[in-house]
């Protein structure tokens, strides 16, 4: 097969100190040749793998920029192919003529991905580890890297293969059985095939579970912080923030539009929205403040609900704990640091997760941090385990699943064997689609596509 050199700028677009461009394929050092010169005359075909090069860039019109060129020898490199960097002072503009040099000369623009594409078709990654490549650049949290470094190394490829091994053994067992029978094969029987399919369908049943948790993990959670006017909102989201981001007034009714921002907190990313206090009013603008934070309520993954623990509790709060039935909620009794006057089992009864915290003098934070991870079992789940990353790999999963389960309950219904064939295919199908082996080319276009030019 014919690896036609393609090329990209491989650094963020914007000014830097230095920018990278890449180029991969056959052919690669003959191109990068006719736009690359070393000051040490030496060619770059005569270079080892895993050398550099000083020199300059030049294209039809002279000199663009002195650069630094990376020499990669297939098959050591991120693609399995030939592959020069240039790096050159990070401008626009130098990196836009390099490459268009480069295009000149014999190379072709890189598509999204096309370079990650070209190491899982070289067979150096499976599609798992490619889409786990998105997931490292996209990480924003500690564990988040976590999860996508172990993807990257190949965590959920090795659980889909364990699994795949035994859906395989059994398939081999049956044809077998069905080929030969009269040989001196053991006899498959119902009850040596159903525990292993359990297990199968067990380990599929554990790895869609967890991928609620690990999509906390990768994306984050939405968190919609609610309440009466006045009850420490803004002063919590500020608190949770690290910075003065919603103004905060004694007065109630400060807060009138949604404010919104990220913090890292409790190893997670949150999404927060600061709403407007909840209240019957008859002012215009704080009427579509508080119609905002209702929709915001109706978004988020999670309501922060909060108290003022320094008032007893009166009718508006009666209201919003009808208005959050179903949601998943987090009572924060706020203001601990005075005189404590609201009744704490009266809300505990409607929300079992509550804490007490002080937002303005930051007490009570690691408690919250604690309710926060236990309530999405963050400390159930180990960041290096074989985890589903995303909705494709999901719906493979579910597939095979489904297959398997259906397989067994064929079989205790009093199904004979053979209705394993079509099931075992099935689900051996769906995983293999999962990490690429079979998957079509229609599905691996959709997984590139979404990757940025340059990866
Ligand atoms: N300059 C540069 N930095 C980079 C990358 C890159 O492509 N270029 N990467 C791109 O994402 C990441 C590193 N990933 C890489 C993965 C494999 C190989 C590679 O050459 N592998 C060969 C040789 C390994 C060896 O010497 O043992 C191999 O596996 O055979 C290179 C980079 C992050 N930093
Ligand atoms: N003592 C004490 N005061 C607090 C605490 N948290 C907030 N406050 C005070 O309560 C008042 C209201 O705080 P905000 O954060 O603006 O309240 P809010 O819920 O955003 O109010 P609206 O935006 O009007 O709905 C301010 O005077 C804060 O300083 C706390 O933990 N303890
Ligand atoms: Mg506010």
């Amino acid at each position: 097969m014919q690896f036609e050199p393609i090329a990209a700028i491989a650094t963020p677009h914007g000014t830097g100190g230095i920018g990278v461009i890449r180029l991969s394929g056959d052919g690669a050092f003959t191109v990068a040749q006719r736009v690359f010169h070393a000051k040490s005359g030496k060619a770059l075909a005569d270079m080892a793998g895993y050398t550099a090069a000083f020199g300059q860039v030049c294209d039809v019109d002279g000199p663009v920029d002195e650069a630094v060129v990376l020499v990669f020898r297939a098959p050591k490199s991120y693609t399995g192919e030939d592959v020069v960097e240039i790096s050159c002072h990070g401008g626009e503009t130098i990196l836009r003529r390099t490459l268009a040099a480069l295009l000149a000369t014999g190379a072709r623009l890189a598509g999204p991905g096309e370079f990650t594409r070209r190491a899982f078709l070289h067979g150096r990654i499976d599609l798992t580890e490619a889409e786990a490549v998105m997931q490292l650049i996209g990480a924003q949290s500690a564990d988040a890297v976590r999860a996508a470094i172990a993807q990257h190394e190949g965590a959920l490829y090795r659980e889909i293969r364990q699994i795949k091994e035994i859906l395989y053994q059994l398939s081999a067992e049956l044809a077998a059985f069905f080929d030969y029978p009269d040989d001196d094969i053991p006899a498959l029987t119902r009850e040596s095939v159903l525990p292993r399919l359990a297990e199968v369908q067990e380990k599929l049943e554990k790895l869609c579970v967890q991928y609620e948790t690990g999509r906390v993990l990768r994306d984050g959670v939405t968190v919609a912080i609610v309440g009466k006017p006045n009850v420490g909102k803004s002063t919590l989201m500020n608190r949770l923030l690290g910075e003065e981001r919603s103004i905060v007034t004694e007065i109630a009714g400060t807060t009138r539009d949604v404010v919104e921002e990220s913090a890292q907190f409790a190893g997670m990313t949150l999404h927060l929205f600061d709403t407007a206090g909840l209240r019957e009013t008859d002012d215009p603008v704080e009427r579509i403040g508080v119609a905002r934070a209702k929709s915001k309520i109706e978004q988020a993954m999670l309501v922060f609900v909060l108290f003022d623990g320094s008032r007893p509790l009166d009718g508006e709060d009666e209201s919003i704990f009808s208005m959050l039935q179903g949601k998943r909620v987090i009572a924060i009794l706020n203001k601990a640091d005075l005189p404590q006057r609201c009744d704490m089992a009266r809300i505990r009864s409607v929300f079992p997760d509550m804490v007490s915290i002080s937002a303005a003098e930051a007490h009570g934070m690691d408690a919250l941090e604690t309710r926060l991870r236990d309530r999405f079992r963050l400390e159930a789940i180990d960041p290096r385990a074989g985890m589903l990353a995303n909705a494709r790999q999901l719906d493979c999963a579910l597939r095979a699943k489904t297959a398997v389960m259906e397989s067994r309950q064929g079989l205790i219904a009093g199904f004979t064997l053979d209705v394993l064939s079509v099931g075992l295919q099935t689900a051996e199908d769906a995983l293999a689609e999962l990490t690429g082996e079979q998957a079509s080319e229609a599905v691996i276009e959709k997984v590139f596509a979404q990757f940025c030019v340059g990866k």
